[in-house]
């Protein structure tokens, strides 16, 4: 499990860790694992050419350490200070090993032809959109030729929400300390950390339980269900779907292809003749029933059901969500079923547990937000949701979360833009299904779901455009990725 940490978390982890050391000591050990990536990402240090970007704080500290790391090695190492002071032992170190302090008119020149530029003019000390000269020196690092490296955070990134506002670094590397923060795992901040390297300044027995988690493949291999010698289809759990209508057929489909890929013993599809007959061509596994009626009362034992994807809003859809809502076992709701949640809440009155999975548009009609508002702070939103309407929340997007009371919030970091496309959803919907069919929690169906879904995209595209259906093919070896023993 890869944990994260908002701002005043790590603070008061440093400073408990501070007090027991020389001082001095953490932003010695900051310095050398930056510049050791940095001399990785350069190759050849001898003669190579670094700007750093030094702030007032011990970001800038950091940046200016590293920079006399380089310098020593030869590099020829240039600083823009652009804060109000800066840190002075800093400075007279880099200084003494040949680096020198430029001049602020021919920073930008010098940022777009470095081989290197260190960004240390905020880190987790940042409040607030960047203020000037650093949004100016953040906005001309976007016309850097050689690698950007980020100190601790991408500057102009909230490292606690991973919020921007305004101009921020865009890092081909972020090199943080101690532990991750929350906002280098959560889009927008994570698309401008680029990769993180974790340099450990011996933080680990100071953290608190964490803000997020990222579950890893090995998280994966031992949250999975297997069959087991003594199982059979209806031990392994038996999924409902109720989904697709006249209109949306494909919903129905594709729910019930990630559905059968996510190792469910059985899946059991219900609805109305159009998608009934999609879904007996597609596939011929699937036990299907043709409803007469919105009642679920013909379909047989399940122990989840995966509910909403193409149903439609329709009486007889809200009258099915209802039969579906009334059952005793995990309901997850998808896209038409929240849109009917959305106007009638009554629907969510039940004790057996819900998970939810909208996108931005479709919280925004449950909690009464923005959708913009939602896309830029995904995680509060995801948390107030799930703490208003008493579920688990998977929110979609570019960086899925997944929300549940006092828990901490699972962030999924495998996904691809490629998933941007009609359909994936309705795959991940089934999948998710299947899991909470097997007897996962809601918090760790939707975040495996979300896991495999995402690597399954990633197999899938391969570089390329994706169909959702591809996704959902994809699923097995998604699962082969990440499961050590398949007996
Ligand atoms: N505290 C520690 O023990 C360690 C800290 N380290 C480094 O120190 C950093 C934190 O240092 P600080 O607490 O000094 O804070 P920062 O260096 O992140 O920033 C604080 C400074 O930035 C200015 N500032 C804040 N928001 C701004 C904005 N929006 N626009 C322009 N200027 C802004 C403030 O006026 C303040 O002077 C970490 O991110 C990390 O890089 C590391 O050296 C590891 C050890
Ligand atoms: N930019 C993106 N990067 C990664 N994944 C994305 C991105 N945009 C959407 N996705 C994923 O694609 C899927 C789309 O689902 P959804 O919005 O329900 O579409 P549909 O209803 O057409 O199936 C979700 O799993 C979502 O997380
Ligand atoms: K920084």
């Amino acid at each position: 499990m890869k944990t994260a940490y908002t701002a005043d978390q790590i603070r008061q982890a440093e400073q408990a860790l501070m007090a027991r050391l020389p001082e001095g000591t953490l932003m010695q050990r900051a310095a050398s694992g930056l510049a050791s990536v940095c001399a990785d990402l350069l190759g050849r240090v001898y003669a190579s050419r670094v700007v750093l970007l030094v702030g007032s704080g011990d970001n800038g500290g950091d940046a200016l350490y590293a920079g006399q790391r380089l310098a020593r090695r030869g590099a020829r190492v240039e600083a823009v200070t652009a804060g109000s002071k800066t840190h002075e032992a800093g400075l007279r170190a880099l200084l003494d090993a040949g680096g020198r302090v430029l001049d602020p008119s021919a920073a930008g020149a010098a940022i777009e032809t470095a081989d290197l530029i260190i960004d240390g003019l905020v880190g987790i000390g940042a409040s607030g959109a960047l203020r000037e000269p650093y949004a100016e020196l953040a906005k001309a690092v976007a016309a850097a030729r050689g690698h950007v490296v980020a100190v601790d955070v991408p500057s102009g990134v909230d490292a606690s929400t991973g919020r921007v506002e305004g101009a921020a670094v865009r890092a081909r590397v972020t090199v943080t300390m101690g532990a991750y923060k929350t906002g280098l795992l959560v889009d927008p901040g994570a698309a401008y950390a680029g990769r993180v390297e974790l340099v450990d300044i011996g933080l680990g027995a100071y953290l608190p339980d964490p803000d997020v988690a990222a579950l890893t493949g090995a998280d994966l291999d031992v949250l999975l269900p297997r069959p087991r010698n003594e199982s059979d289809k209806y031990r392994r759990g038996v999924v409902g779907v109720a989904a697709g209508s006249d209109l949306f057929t494909g919903a129905a489909v594709l729910a019930v292809g990630g559905a059968l890929r996510g190792g469910a013993g059985m899946v059991r599809y219900a609805g109305r003749a159009a998608p009934v007959a999609q879904v007996r061509s597609h596939w011929p596994e699937a036990v299907v029933t043709q409803l007469d009626a919105p009642s679920i009362d013909r379909v047989g034992r399940v122990q989840a059901w995966v509910l909403g994807p193409g149903l439609g809003t329709d009486d007889w859809a809200h009258e099915l969500a209802a039969a579906v809502l009334a059952s005793d076992v995990p309901v997850l709701i998808d896209a038409d079923g929240l849109t009917l949640v959305a106007k009638d809440r009554t629907l969510l009155r039940r004790a057996a547990p819900v998970l939810i999975t909208p996108h931005a548009g479709e919280l925004s009609r449950l909690i009464g937000a923005g959708r913009d508002a939602i896309e830029a702070a995904r995680l509060d939103h995801a948390r107030r949701a799930a703490a208003e309407l008493g579920v688990t929340v998977l929110l979609k997007g570019s960086t899925t979360v997944v929300a549940e009371d006092s828990r901490p919030v699972r962030v999924n970091t495998t996904g691809t833009s490629w998933l941007a496309t009609g359909g994936t959803g309705d795959v991940l919907a089934g999948l998710a299904g299947a899991l909470l069919a097997q007897g996962l929690s809601c918090y760790d169906a939707a975040s495996c779901a979300a896991y495999l879904h995402g690597v399954a995209g990633r197999l899938a595209a391969d570089g390329a455009p994706l169909a959702a259906g591809d996704v959902a093919s994809a699923l097995p070896a998604a699962i082969r990725a990440v499961t050590s023993t398949n007996s």
